[in-house]
């Protein structure tokens, strides 16, 4: 990759769902870029085409106009540098926890051994560590998703797509895995790209928060978040450039519903 060159670059993009009767413009000229070791998030109202911009940049659609790029090259279908994890991902229920996480280091080809020392620092990140023997049948919903967390960090993928991961939870099990997610990631420093209604959950988390008008999407603004790092995932809340950043946010995305 050329140095300053973004990891995933999106110019002009125009994605269309055409049926027979229909033809939908869900995003409509969007522009954006991700630097390499960039948290981006992008939030915006129900249908303003958050999704959609994340399966071009996983290569699963493909735009009507402009284009997407992962280091500078089109995305021309699914790749194994980017790395999804969706709102509702579900794991192998016929594997162990330990195998779930395993099974990609095995894809990898990675030593038996190296793959079981992955697997064991990948649990215990996600306080796992006394679970790799139960099936996915015999955890909670929060268990579950940490299990597929680690999964995605043992994919090691070089782009994070994250729709809505954290969607289905309870408060305060939201938290928990925001905390540990922001942990592990503050640790491996990879490009994310995260999907979120949660403004809160945006800020916390990123560089930068990306606000999308209503369908057809397009950038309505962008927000520096300026906050250090590492950074406490919830007591962060309490600053008052976290405070001054959520007032902003929320008035942008209020125009907008
Ligand atoms: N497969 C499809 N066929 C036709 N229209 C679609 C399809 N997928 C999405 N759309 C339309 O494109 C627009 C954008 O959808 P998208 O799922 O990207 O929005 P979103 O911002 O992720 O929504 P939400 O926040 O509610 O999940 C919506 O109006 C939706 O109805």
């Amino acid at each position: 990759m050329k140095k300053n060159q973004a990891k995933l670059q999106v110019q002009n993009l125009e994605v269309r769902y055409s049926t027979k009767e229909h033809s939908t413009l869900a995003l409509d000229k969007v522009n954006l870029s991700i630097r390499e070791g960039e948290f981006v998030s992008v939030v915006g109202p129900s249908g303003c085409g958050k999704s959609t911009l994340l399966k071009v940049a996983a290569g699963l659609l493909k735009p009507a106009g402009g284009q997407a790029m992962l280091d500078g090259k089109e995305i021309d279908g699914v790749t194994g540098r980017v790395g999804m994890v969706f709102q509702n991902d579900a794991l192998l229920p016929w594997k162990t926890v330990y195998d779930n996480v395993r099974l990609p280091l095995e894809i990898q080809g990675i030593s038996r051994d190296r793959q079981g020392e992955e697997v064991r620092r990948l649990l215990r990140m996600v306080g796992l560590a006394e679970f790799e023997r139960y099936f996915p049948r015999q955890l909670s919903g929060g268990m579950r998703k940490r299990v597929a967390l680690a999964r995605t960090f043992a994919y090691d993928p070089e782009l994070y797509l994250m729709d809505e991961p954290f969607g289905p939870l309870d408060a305060q099990t939201r938290v928990t895995i925001g905390k540990e997610f922001l942990k592990m990631w503050e640790q491996v420093g990879k490009s994310v790209l995260f999907i979120t209604h949660d403004i809160e959950e945006a800020i916390a988390l990123s560089d930068r928060v990306v606000v999308m008008t209503s369908r057809p999407g397009r950038i309505k603004a962008e927000f520096e978040v300026n906050l250090e790092r590492p950074r406490p995932f919830y007591d962060i809340r309490f600053d008052a450039r976290f405070k001054e950043l959520q007032k902003e946010i929320w008035h942008c995305m209020a125009e907008e519903t």
